[in-house]
C-alpha cells in the first residue's frame, strides 16, 4: 500500500472496509482532535486538500505575515511627519512571498508526514463523502477509492470562496484568497470585488506594497456588518488610500490584453473599471455540497452549514461537526474553541461540554485595524435595548497624543441598568490587542465600573484609550 493512506497494518486492502474508533474529515482545526485520549485507538484522518487547512495555508497565518510586511512599508512611508526621514525604495515581492511560504509550507508537509508515519493515525489523502451511516468513501488523490466506517465521525471540512456567477460565467481570469498570495509579480492595478474582511485586508497589503487598488463593494459602506459608525469612519479612511466604489454592482466582465475590464453600475449610472489583476472576495460557503450528507443522515441549514446542537452533535448519531462547516462565525478562534469542546465530548459522553457561544470577537487586520465584540448600536436599537454609548478618541489619551493620532476610536456600548458592556468596537493601531480586556469583561460579566476602577491601567500606555472609554460611559 502507498504511504498515502498511512499504516499498512491499519488500512487493509483496497475494496475492503476498515473500521476506526474515530474518523476526522479535514485537517484544519480537525487535526487537533487527535488527543492522548485516543492513544491505542484507531483514528482515520482524511484530507482532500493541503494538510493544515485554511488558517495555516491560505488564511490567517499567511495573510497576517503579509500584513506585517505591509505595516513595515506603511510605517516607513509615514515616518517623515515624526522627523524621521525614511524611504521605501521598493518591495521585493518574490522575497516577501517566499519568506512567508518557505516558513509555512514545511509545517503543512511536516503535519502530513506525521499523520502518515506517526503513531496512532491513518491518513487518507483524498475527498471523503458519506455513503451511509458513519460510513465514508474516500476518493484518493492518486486514484482509487477507500471505504471506512467509524464509531464516531467529526466533520471539520471548512469552507471555500464563493465566486459570483457574473465573474465565473464571464471566463475572465480571477484570483481568490486561495491563490492571490502566491502570484509571481505584483500587479500595477489590483481590482478587488468585495468589501468584507478579505477585501480590506488584501487592499491594505497590496496598497502598502505600492499597488494601485480599487475596491468594488455592493453595500453603501465597507465592512458593513460592523457598527455603522465604525464602518463609516473606516470607509472614509479607506477612500483616502484606495479607489473605493461603494453601492456598486458588477454587471459584466471581459478580458483585456493583459488584464480585466469590469462594467459597473451604481446610482449615478454605469461605468467601466480596468485593472491588471482581479481578486474576488465575496464570502465563503461551507464545504457540504459534495459531502454525501443525505447518505450520512446529516441535516443542513438553508445556507449549507451542517446543523449542530449545543454540544456539536449533528442529526446523525455519532457524527459531530465544528468550525466553518457548521459555525455561523467563520473565525479560527471559534473553530479552535469548538474543537476543544468536541475533543472532550468525543470521550466523555456523560459529561458533554457546550460549544462556546457569545460574545464572539473578531479582528480585521487592515489599515486601520478594527476589532469588534458584542452588539452594534444598530442591533441594540433593533432589539429595543436600553443602552448608552461613548466614543473615545485615541488622540485624547497620552499615547494617542504622542502618536499624533487624529482618526482612531474606541466605541463602547453598555446597559445603563446593569452596568454591563453590550458591545465594544475599536478602530486604530493595535485595536485587536486593545480589545481583549473588553472581551474578558463581557465573557465574565464584569461591570464597566469594576473594569475601569478596579485595576491599574499602565500610564501612559495606549490601553488608557480603553480605560477612558469605560470611564466615559455614563453607567
Ligand atoms: C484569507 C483568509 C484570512 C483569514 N484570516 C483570519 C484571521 O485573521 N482570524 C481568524 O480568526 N480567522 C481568519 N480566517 C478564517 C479561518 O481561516 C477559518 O475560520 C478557519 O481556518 C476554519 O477552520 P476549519 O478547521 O473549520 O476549516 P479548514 O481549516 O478550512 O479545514 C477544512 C479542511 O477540510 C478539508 N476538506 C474539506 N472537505 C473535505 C472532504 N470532503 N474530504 C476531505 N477533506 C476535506 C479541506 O481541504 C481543509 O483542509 C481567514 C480566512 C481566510 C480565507
Ligand atoms: N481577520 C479575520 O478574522 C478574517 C480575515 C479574512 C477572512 N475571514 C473570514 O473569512 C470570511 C470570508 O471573508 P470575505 O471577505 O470573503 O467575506 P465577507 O463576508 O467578510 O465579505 C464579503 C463581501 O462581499 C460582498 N458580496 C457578496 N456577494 C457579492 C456579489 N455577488 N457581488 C459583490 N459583492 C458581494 C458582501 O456584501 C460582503 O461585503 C469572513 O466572513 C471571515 O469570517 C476572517
Amino acid at each position: 500500500m502507498s504511504d498515502q493512506t498511512g499504516h499498512t497494518e491499519q488500512t487493509g486492502q483496497s475494496g475492503q472496509t476498515d473500521h476506526f474508533d474515530l474518523a476526522i474529515i479535514g485537517t484544519g482545526s480537525g487535526n487537533s482532535l487527535v488527543t492522548p485520549d485516543f492513544e491505542g485507538k484507531r483514528v482515520a484522518v482524511i484530507e482532500g486538500g493541503t494538510f493544515g487547512g485554511t488558517c495555516l495555508n491560505v488564511g490567517c497565518i499567511p495573510t497576517k505575515m503579509f500584513v506585517y510586511a505591509a505595516e513595515v512599508a506603511a510605517s516607513a512611508r509615514d515616518a517623515a511627519r515624526f522627523g524621521v526621514d525614511a524611504t521605501v525604495h521598493g518591495v521585493r515581492w518574490a522575497d516577501v512571498r517566499n519568506r512567508i511560504f518557505q516558513r509555512i509550507d514545511p509545517i503543512a508537509e511536516g503535519g502530513k508526514r506525521y499523520r502518515i508515519e506517526g503513531p496512532g493515525t491513518t491518513a487518507f489523502l483524498g475527498h471523503a463523502r458519506f455513503t451511509g451511516d458513519r460510513r465514508l468513501t474516500v476518493e484518493l488523490a492518486d486514484g482509487g477509492e477507500r471505504t471506512l466506517t467509524a464509531d464516531q465521525v467529526v466533520i471539520a471540512a471548512g469552507a471555500h470562496p464563493v465566486v459570483p456567477d457574473v465573474v465565473r460565467e464571464s471566463g475572465v481570469p480571477f484570483h481568490t484568497s486561495d491563490t492571490i498570495m502566491r502570484i509571481d509579480d505584483l500587479p500595477e492595478h489590483l481590482v478587488i470585488v468585495g468589501g468584507g474582511y478579505i477585501g480590506v485586508e488584501m487592499a491594505h497589503v497590496f496598497a502598502s506594497f505600492g499597488v494601485r487598488v480599487s475596491v468594488v463593494a455592493r453595500g453603501p459602506l465597507l465592512v458593513r456588518h460592523l457598527d455603522e459608525e465604525i464602518a463609516a469612519r473606516f470607509t472614509a479612511l479607506a477612500r483616502e488610500q484606495w479607489d473605493v466604489r461603494t453601492g456598486t454592482t458588477v454587471t459584466a466582465l471581459e478580458r483585456t490584453g493583459e488584464g480585466v475590464r469590469l462594467h459597473l453600475e451604481d446610482e449615478t449610472g454605469s461605468s467601466v473599471l480596468e485593472g491588471d489583476l482581479l481578486l474576488v472576495a465575496t464570502g465563503r460557503e461551507p464545504n457540504t455540497a459534495d459531502l454525501g450528507v443525505e447518505a450520512g443522515g446529516i441535516r443542513l441549514h438553508d445556507d449549507g452549514r451542517v446543523a449542530v446542537d449545543e454540544v456539536g452533535r449533528t442529526s446523525a448519531p455519532g457524527v459531530w461537526a465544528l468550525g466553518d462547516v457548521s459555525s455561523p462565525h467563520q473565525l479560527k478562534h471559534v473553530a479552535n474553541a469548538e474543537a476543544r469542546a468536541i475533543a472532550h465530548n468525543l470521550v466523555h459522553p456523560d459529561d458533554l461540554h457546550p460549544l462556546p457561544t457569545e460574545p464572539v470577537p473578531a479582528g480585521i487586520f487592515s489599515h486601520p485595524q478594527i476589532a469588534t465584540v458584542g452588539l452594534t448600536e444598530e442591533e441594540c436599537v433593533e432589539r429595543g435595548l436600553a443602552h448608552v454609548s461613548f466614543v473615545q478618541s485615541y488622540g485624547d489619551t497620552a499615547y494617542g497624543w504622542a502618536m499624533e493620532d487624529t482618526t482612531s476610536v474606541c466605541k463602547l456600548i453598555a446597559d445603563p441598568a446593569t452596568g454591563l458592556l453590550l458591545g465594544a468596537h475599536l478602530m486604530g493601531p493595535h485595536a485587536t490587542t486593545l480589545i481583549q480586556p473588553l472581551i474578558q469583561a463581557m465573557s465574565f460579566g464584569q461591570t464597566v465600573r469594576d473594569v475601569a476602577r478596579g485595576q491599574y491601567w499602565i500610564h501612559p500606555a495606549l490601553a488608557e484609550v480603553v480605560e477612558n472609554a469605560l470611564l466615559g460611559l455614563a453607567v
